[in-house]
């Protein structure tokens, strides 16, 4: 098993809570390294070939300050033998319009530089106008909403990682 690492903000609230039970899920055969998504450095993304990317969605359909920072440094990586699968909190009820957005920003930036993106989601189940991340009837990712949809937060997690479970190398 290559190395697996979480990247996500060690001061968010919601994303780092849903990244605990992320590991958790994964259980004690996965070691699964906690990167700090503010702290990130092109060396340290590549010396992952599994990468799980918590990427919640802000300002109306953007990425937070710590990714959006990273931009440019992941624009020149070449991602390829890469496995990435993409996290992402959003609010379905007050952002309709840019509902986990972030999930699709950041699922293009990789998928475009060659990483292969893995954790397909229905959107089924969620009521909102339009998201980024939508592709087809699929989202590019895990999209959690702890604020409008917490009960169902521990099943989609749980579903999420037995699909990721035999695609990570
Ligand atoms: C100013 C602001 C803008 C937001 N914009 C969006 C948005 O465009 N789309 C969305 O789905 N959620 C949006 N959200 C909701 C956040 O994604 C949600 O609160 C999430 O749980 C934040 O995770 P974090 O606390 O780990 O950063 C926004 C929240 C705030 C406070």
């Amino acid at each position: 098993m290559n190395k697996t690492g979480i990247f996500y903000s060690f001061n968010s609230t919601k994303t780092a809570k849903a990244a605990e039970k992320i590991i958790e899920a994964f259980g004690s055969d996965f070691n699964i390294v906690k990167v700090n998504a503010e702290e990130l450095t092109e060396e340290l993304f590549l010396s992952f070939t599994n990468l799980i990317l918590g990427v919640p969605t802000w300002f109306d359909g953007e990425l937070p300050n710590y990714w959006d920072e990273f931009v440019p440094a992941l624009e020149d990586l070449n991602l390829k033998g890469k496995i990435i699968a993409i996290y992402g909190l959003g609010n379905q009820v007050e952002y309709p319009e840019n509902f986990g957005d972030a999930v699709g920003i950041m699922g293009e930036l990789v998928q475009e530089r060659g990483a292969k993106l893995i954790g397909f989601t229905s959107a089924e189940g969620y009521k909102y106008e339009s998201s980024r991340a939508l592709v087809e009837d699929q989202f590019m990712g895990l999209v959690l909403d702890q604020e409008t949809q917490p009960r169902q937060s521990k099943e989609r997690i749980e579903k999420w990682v037995a699909d990721l479970k035999p695609q990570f190398s």
